[in-house]
């Protein structure tokens, strides 16, 4: 028998290659919600195959979270090191409060948010001459103040158990975001962390998303996203993902202008709340 790898794509759609080229359509071999699935690979040139000779890819249900303002209050780390720059040029530095409007799109956002609300605008040259300093001071002050918000840990702890992947989908640049999960203490529990410059395009775009399920082998049509920010809920509506939002993140407007699925106030609540979403109640 070939041996398949599966490349299952977003929303299970994806082809299946396999070792000797041909390929083959991935079907939902039926399994309870929360329970692990399975696809059955069904070749084209295999479809005679008897059953115990095809190829099973496991297609675990999967959560996946945002990290600056979900997973962790990163806040007080990223405006201190703003403020270092902003100081350097001897601008007025941004109080934390200020976060909620200048996070969510990334380092490079933020930098040039910050210092338009200082005054200033922003070459393009100088905007990325900030940045990479920007990048090299933050990853010496990435968990100075930086916490995970309450009940993280038990939440994923308990999603865990149902056995349900988790991964990390953030605007913020893939090596921070490891640096900060393994600073936290998280990195090992992640199936996949892609960051604004893991895939050619990132959030909004739904892809970001959708490639961040297939790269930690999730089953799409089981995954459920989780975030803070207009981003977050805009992404997963274009990918067809259910969301949850949280309301201690940074957002401008109240979260729930953005019609997510559901806003749960603390991590405590969210195993249910994923299984109440994907059981469709
Ligand atoms: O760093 C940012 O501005 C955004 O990061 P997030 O996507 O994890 O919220
Ligand atoms: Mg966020």
């Amino acid at each position: 028998m070939s041996s398949c790898v599966g490349s299952v794509g977003s929303r299970c759609r994806g082809s299946i290659s396999c070792a000797d080229g041909s390929e083959g359509k991935a079907r939902s071999h039926s399994s309870p919600l929360f329970s692990t699935g399975t696809l059955v690979y069904e070749g084209s040139r295999h479809a005679h195959a008897h059953r115990a000779n095809q190829t099973e890819i496991p297609m675990n249900p999967i959560v996946v979270f945002d990290l600056d303002g979900t997973l962790a209050d990163t806040a007080p780390d990223l405006m201190a090191t703003l403020n270092t720059l902003l100081a350097q040029e001897g601008l007025p530095t941004l109080p934390v409060s200020r976060a909620k409007s200048l996070i969510g799109a990334g380092a490079r956002a933020l930098i040039a948010r910050g210092y338009e609300s200082a005054g200033l605008e922003l070459t393009p040259e100088r905007h990325e001459l900030l940045f990479q300093e920007f990048l090299t001071l933050y990853r010496q002050n990435i968990c100075n103040e930086t916490q995970l918000f309450p009940g993280v840990v038990a939440a994923m702890d308990s999603l865990s158990r149902s056995g349900f992947t988790l991964a990390v989908c953030t605007n913020k640049v893939e090596s921070h975001s490891r640096l900060l999960l393994d600073q936290l203490g998280i990195i090992e529990r992640f199936a996949a962390i892609c960051g604004r410059d893991t895939f050619a395009f990132c959030k909004p775009d739904p892809r970001h998303l959708t490639e961040t399920i297939a790269m930690a082998k999730g089953d799409a049509r089981r995954a459920v996203m989780i975030g803070d920010s207009h981003t977050d809920i805009a992404t997963a509506q274009s990918a067809r993902i259910p969301v949850i939002a949280v309301p201690f993140g940074y957002t401008d407007q109240p979260v729930e202008t953005y019609e997510p699925d559901r806003v749960i106030a603390h991590f405590d609540l969210l195993p249910e709340v994923v299984a109440e979403i994907l059981s469709g109640r």
